[in-house]
This record gives C-alpha cells, structure tokens and sequence, in this order.
C-alpha cells in the first residue's frame, strides 16, 4: 500500500530584505492507494494535483518542500529511497509531454522502459503499441514529430510496460477524445486487474464516477472528499463536489425516468 501521511506543500516567499518564508500550498493531504485500486484525484485548476503527484517522487522543484511522509507498505520512505524507486516500483506520468526526451526517438523511450521490466522483445512493444493504437512507424520518430495526443499515448506506454507497482498519471486523458481516453482508461483497468494501484489526476469527474474505484478531491488546499463511486453516485461527498456531479449529464441521465428523453 502507498501511503501520503500528513502532506503539506509550502512555496518559499522571499521578503525584500532576502528572509525566506514558507508559504502553504497544500495543508495536511493524507490518503493510501492500494494495489489493484484505480482512485481518481480531482479538483479546480491549481488545487495542487500535480505538486501532489510530484511530492511522491521527490520531483518537487528547489522552491517547493513537502512536509508528512511517504509510505511503501507501513515503511517511510526517505526522498533518496523515493529517487531510488522511480521507474521501478514508483511510475510517474506527467501532465506536460515535454517530459520526453526530445534528442530519443520513441523506439529509445519504450525500449528503456522495457529494460526496466526485462520483459524484453519485440512482441511485447508491438502489442502495447497496438493496445494504445499506435502505429508501428511511431518508433522511428523524435517527439516533435508527434502530435500532443500521441506523445501522450507514448507517455502511457512507457508506464505501461515499467514494472511499476504503483502508477502516478497526471491528467493521462487530456488532449485525447472520448474514445482514445476510454481506450487509455481501458488499459489503465487492464494494469489494476494486475494488482497495480493507480493515482489519476482528473477534471473529468464524468469518466471518474465510471471508471475509478474511489474519488478523492481537493478544495482550497486540502483533501476534503474521500469517497467511493457508489458514495459519490449516491450523493455523497462535499458541496461542492455534489454541486460538480449534479452539474453533469450523466447525473441527469442517473435519475431521468425510464423512457425519457436524457439532457
Ligand atoms: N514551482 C512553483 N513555484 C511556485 N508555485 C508553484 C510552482 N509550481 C506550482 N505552483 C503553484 O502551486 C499551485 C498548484 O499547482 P499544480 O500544478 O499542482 O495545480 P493542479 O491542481 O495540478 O492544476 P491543473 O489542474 O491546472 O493542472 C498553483 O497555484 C501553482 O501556481
């Protein structure tokens, strides 16, 4: 089990006579994730999501500290043990695809990926590639040769075939339309059937409420929602995440009497 114990993140604020301050960004987060658990994490544009994904990995920026600890099942982990565990145990995907290596070509991306697991082969790549419907000649090129749905779907892939116990996926949906992010979420349940736990950074609370486990979500700073699908439908949670959900279609579909036209 992955656990955020505690989380605070705090910026440093400078005064104009140099004395550094920290200023809070997120206050006291603390959740787990289990294995074989797909649980979303949502909130309002700069709520702090990604900084939350990143504390995990010790991937916040010189400016930024995080307070509370990171636990691997009931164990703290120290940041050099969080650096030493990226890739293998810890996989992160981020929100900006400027995280692949613009001098490497897909091929090199994947590949290294695949080192990582030692599930080698050519069978392997191609069959993932198709499962995220990529073509083959994608291995050839560089990523500013991709589009920005594609270079995202080879973020995926790389997550995909690390051998990862516990995927971190920043907004993996984004820039895809409904039916690639259906397809990326298909996949993502694929890799909870195989016991791996999976952090989802969302807006979309629609695709949340149908394809993850629980729903956690951030309001001014803190965790304020921590609830399971069926709560969420039911109409459980926060005011302003029942505001969110009755705000959607799919809620209106929910209770529309059978028969009648949905919104
Ligand atoms: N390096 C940084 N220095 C100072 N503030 C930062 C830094 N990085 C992020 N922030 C601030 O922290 C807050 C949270 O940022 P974060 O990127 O985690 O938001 P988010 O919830 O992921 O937003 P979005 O949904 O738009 O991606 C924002 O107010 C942002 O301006």
């Amino acid at each position: 089990m992955l656990s955020f114990k505690h989380i605070s993140i705090e910026r440093a604020h400078y005064r104009w006579y140099g004395k550094k301050q920290w200023r809070p960004l997120l206050h006291d987060v603390s959740f787990s994730l289990n294995p074989g658990e797909l649980v979303a994490l949502v909130g309002t544009s700069g709520e702090g999501k990604s900084l939350l994904l990143q504390s995990a990995l010790d991937l916040l920026p010189d400016n930024l500290r995080r307070r509370g600890d990171i636990c691997l099942d009931g164990e703290t982990l120290p940041p050099q043990q969080l650096r030493r565990l990226r890739g293998t145990t810890l996989c992160y995907v981020p929100q900006g695809v400027d995280a692949l290596n613009p001098l490497l070509t897909v091929h090199s991306h994947l590949n290294r990926a695949m080192r990582l697991t030692n599930s080698g082969g050519q069978g392997v790549l191609s069959q993932q590639l198709q499962r995220h419907q990529l073509a083959l000649d994608v291995l050839k090129r560089y990523p500013r040769q991709l589009s920005g749905g594609m270079a995202r779907r080879v973020l995926a892939c790389c997550a995909t075939l690390s051998p990862a116990r516990y995927i971190l996926a920043d907004e993996i949906t984004a820039w895809l339309d409904k039916e690639a992010a259906a397809q990326m979420l298909d996949q993502l349940c694929l890799l909870r059937q195989r016991g791996c736990g999976i952090l989802w950074v969302t807006h979309d609370l629609a695709l949340a409420a149908r394809y993850a486990d629980r729903i956690l979500s951030l309001h001014q700073g803190t965790l304020c929602d921590n609830l399971t699908r069926r709560q969420l439908t039911e109409g459980g949670g926060s005011e302003q995440l029942r505001a969110h959900w009755q705000a959607l279609p799919e809620y209106h579909t929910l209770f529309a009497p059978e028969g009648s036209p949905s919104c």
